[in-house]
């Protein structure tokens, strides 16, 4: 599986911009790579400009959905959408979409843990629905966002679901860089999956985001990582081949004892 991520200096509160960014990023990157998956980061249409979001947050179906679907059935190509604001009867919720080359959505998912540190529960309502894995052409797919990582279990619960790749669409700040490094080798170890984490750079009202998008094999190998500040095309060759061995090799999800702990 060939994925090639956009590591994005988001423009804080301009859907407008940062959708024509992505357009004229994948024209220029794509036929270098002509990847299977194309993954953008989290909150990559307005960024974390939140008290703008009643404003500028799209509803279901709205301008930014549509984008993605065209872009993806002209590229022929399926997009993990990072993840975007949209407004819900809810209210408004930090969601993932993964849409298919035929410009289907394949899965969504609403962001679960709200993260306080970035105030997102004083706009943002959590996710409500349980995380679940996918097919991506074939293989077992599940995404997850940012301040999930801090949740071992639901990372657990998708590899017990089968998942054998996991997307992390992150804006995580550097301030804590070295967690996102650590958490996501430990997510891709434990649960013996590929981990594909695609990041933001740059700064807003004084958060500067951690750059660092990357790829962990089950085996815990780093295949790439990005800048920690510029912004840049992230390309890596996954062998789903490398989950089944690694998960026969050392069987640790079949050796739980769950009903000790
Ligand atoms: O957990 C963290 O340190 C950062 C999380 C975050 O920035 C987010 O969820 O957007």
């Amino acid at each position: 599986m060939k994925v090639m991520m956009y590591q994005m200096d988001v423009i804080a509160g301009k859907p407008e911009e940062n959708r024509a960014k992505v357009s004229e990023w994948l024209q220029y990157e794509y036929k270098k790579y002509e990847p299977d998956v194309v993954v953008l980061p989290e909150m990559w249409t307005t960024g974390y400009a939140l008290d703008e979001l009643e404003q500028i947050a799209e509803t279901s179906g709205g301008t930014t959905e549509a984008f993605v679907q065209q872009l993806a059935k002209e590229y022929n190509v399926t997009i993990v959408a990072g993840s975007f604001a949209v407004k819900t009867d809810r209210g408004i919720v930090n969601r993932s979409i993964v849409v298919n080359e035929k410009g289907k959505i394949i899965h969504t998912y609403d962001k679960i843990h709200l993260v306080p540190m970035l105030n997102e529960p004083d706009y943002l309502v959590g996710g409500n629905e349980k995380a679940t894995t996918f097919s991506l052409n074939g293989v077992n797919a599940g995404v997850l966002i940012c301040y999930d990582l801090r949740f071992p279990e639901v990372f657990r619960t998708l590899a017990l679901n089968g998942a054998e790749v996991i997307f992390v669409v992150g804006e995580w700040p550097a301030a804590r860089r070295d967690h996102w490094d650590t958490l996501l080798k430990a997510r891709a170890i434990e649960n013996q999956c590929y981990i594909v984490a695609c990041d933001t750079v740059g700064e807003h009202n004084n958060v500067e985001y951690s750059g660092n998008s990357l790829v962990y094999s089950p085996f815990g190998t780093q295949y790439v990582r990005a800048s920690p500040v510029e912004e840049e095309t992230v390309y890596s060759v996954l062998d789903l081949e490398e989950v089944a061995t690694f998960r026969k090799s050392v069987p640790n999800l079949k050796n739980r004892v769950p009903d000790l702990y």
